[in-house]
């Protein structure tokens, strides 16, 4: 019963989106104007064909002015044609540029607890942006001119000949019946086609992605299968689609044709006086060479139109996703004080989007400026959430936080003055320098091998020849957790940074280099503030002070 006002609502709310996306840019304006000049140019070359053929018995002279027109108004329509593919085309890259400004102002300040992915975003940014290149560039325009260039050779032709106008006419109405028909069945099945198209990608993308375990689960001929399934149902769907375009595209030339011919038949029998019934209007040579010249005018738009049809389907298959995305969070107010910053952190309650528990319960404690906090406390009892809450990360439900006075709200998060080791550090393809020196640019040889003896990294770079050379790729292959660990350390330790925050340093590690790790991360905490969440007694043994989380929970 709600399914069909929902779809509507959606089919609104895509509509919408699209108009303020175009409204951003589009320069529709221009080429609509541009494509109505050509109509007036075709007007005018029709004219000077008329008036030339007229001008034959009076010599040459009485010719040429009007071939002159002629020739000028076939050159005027060549250019306005071009101009007008232009402009779309510019307007076009106008709004797909503020889109994806926007789509990557969204995928950099994504509001905290966001569920939307990198990939999400960067599919967003790249295929279905572009999507919506030819709906600005070419059906837009097309449209808009489509609804009136075809009433300005109508009333060119009427003033010629009022009953060739009136035969325009009669053929429009069944053919405006024909394409509603075929244009509601074209947008169902362009539809349906449009989301088996993004399945089948999702799918490929996903199982290309997920590779390995496919193969390590021998799950090969299974996800052969489902693929060649999806990809038959792709088949399926987009030989309907041709079936429904080939159907529209023939009722058009249809009548274009049967416009066409019945213009011409009664300009030939008017001309000759051989109508069989009575009519109001006594046709010259040049009228009648007007009114067939211009003929094939009136569907011109149209048939313009229907080329850039595919053009509005996929746009509005690509507003559907893009319209869902996330708002950028908003920019922060104040950049981060000065000096060694403290931390406050009063009745903080973290809640994800959709989640009924809340992932870190009312908690308060302080850090003051230079002080080693550890936090304690079973897994699943907020550690980590309290940390990204800090980066910017995870949504700050309930309470406040102040970092040296000023509320995290109005700094977006400490990351211009922290140093963070996570659990999933970050890996970017390049050498292991690189990665290293994401930390800190400027750090000198010195300052790199401190951070590498200090991370207990000298092992794994001398197992592989090329050490700090050695490349790694995106997804860091080869390394093990303990490896990524003291990577992201020795990034933390790199750093200047006022501000200290390593999730589970020791995890994955022996008691050896667990004992020898600590002794770097409490040297590391001097003379910063740090918070530091672990499940090791030992390490937190090290700091200034332990809170523990879950207790009451
Ligand atoms: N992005 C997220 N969306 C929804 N729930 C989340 C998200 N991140 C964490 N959680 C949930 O929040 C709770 C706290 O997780 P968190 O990782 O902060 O705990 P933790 O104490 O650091 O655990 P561990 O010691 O295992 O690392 C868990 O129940 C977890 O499932």
């Amino acid at each position: 019963m709600t399914a069909v006002p929902h779809e509507k609502a959606q089919a609104d709310a895509r509509r919408h989106w699209l108009k303020a996306a175009v409204a951003d840019g589009g320069r529709t304006g221009a080429s609509i104007a541009l494509l109505l000049l050509d109509t007036v140019a075709a007007i005018g070359f029709a004219g000077g064909i008329a008036g030339a053929v007229i001008a034959v018995p009076h010599g040459v002279a009485a010719v040429l002015p009007w071939a002159v027109l002629a020739a000028l108004s076939g050159v005027a329509r060549g250019l306005f044609a071009m101009l007008a593919a232009r402009s779309g085309a510019a307007g076009a890259e106008e709004a797909k540029g503020r889109l994806r400004r926007r789509v990557v102002a969204a995928a950099l300040h994504r509001p905290p607890g966001g569920i939307a992915t990198t990939g999400t975003l960067m599919s967003a940014v790249g295929d279905e942006v572009d999507a919506l290149d030819g709906y600005i560039a070419r059906f837009l325009p097309a449209r808009k001119a489509g609804a009136i260039a075809p009433l300005l050779v109508l009333a060119a032709t009427a003033l010629a000949s009022p009953i060739s106008a009136a035969i325009l006419c009669a053929t429009l109405i069944p053919f405006i019946i024909a394409m509603a028909l075929a244009g509601g069945a074209a947008a169902d099945e362009s539809r349906r086609q449009f989301v088996a198209l993004a399945r089948l990608s999702g799918r490929f993308a996903d199982r290309v992605r997920a590779l390995p375990a496919v193969l390590a689960f021998r799950a090969e001929e299974r996800e052969a299968a489902a693929l060649g399934a999806a990809a038959d149902e792709l088949a399926r769907r987009t030989m309907r689609v041709l079936r429904v375009a080939f159907l529209s595209s023939g009722a058009l030339e249809f009548f274009a044709a049967l416009s066409v011919a019945l213009v011409a038949v009664y300009c030939g029998f008017n001309l000759l006086g051989l109508l069989p019934f009575p009519v109001p209007e006594q046709l010259g040579l040049g009228q009648a060479f007007f009114v067939l010249a211009l003929a094939p005018e009136f569907y011109a738009p149209m048939r313009r139109l229907a080329a850039a049809y595919h053009d509005k389907q996929a746009a509005e298959t690509a507003a559907e996703r893009l319209s869902a995305l996330p708002e950028p969070a908003a920019r922060a107010a104040r950049t981060p004080p000065a000096g060694l910053p403290e931390l406050c952190f009063e009745s903080v309650v973290i809640r994800y989007a959709g989640e009924d528990r809340p992932a870190l319960p009312a908690t308060s404690f302080r850090v003051a400026p230079g002080e080693t906090v550890a936090l304690l406390g079973p897994s699943g009892s907020g550690k980590s959430s309290l940390l990204h809450l800090l980066l910017g990360l995870a949504p700050l439900s309930a309470g406040a936080v102040t970092v040296g006075g000023v509320a995290l709200a109005e700094i977006g998060g400490v990351a211009a003055i922290a140093a963070w080791a996570g659990q999933n550090p970050l890996i970017v393809p390049g050498t292991i320098r690189d990665n290293l020196l994401l930390a800190h640019r400027q750090a000198g040889a010195d300052a790199l091998a401190g951070a590498v003896r200090g991370a207990g990294l000298g092992p794994m770079l001398a197992r592989r020849g090329d050490g700090l050379d050695h490349v790694l790729d995106a997804r860091g292959s080869g390394l093990s957790g303990g490896e990524r660990r003291r990577i992201a350390l020795a990034r933390a330790l790199l750093s200047h940074a006022p501000l200290l925050l390593l999730d589970e340093p020791t995890a994955h590690l022996d008691a050896a280099s667990e004992d020898a790790l600590i002794v770097t991360i409490a040297r590391a905490c001097r003379g910063r503030t740090a918070l530091i969440a672990t499940h090791s007694t030992a390490l937190a043994a090290t700091a200034d002070r332990v809170v523990r989380l879950g207790d009451a929970a």
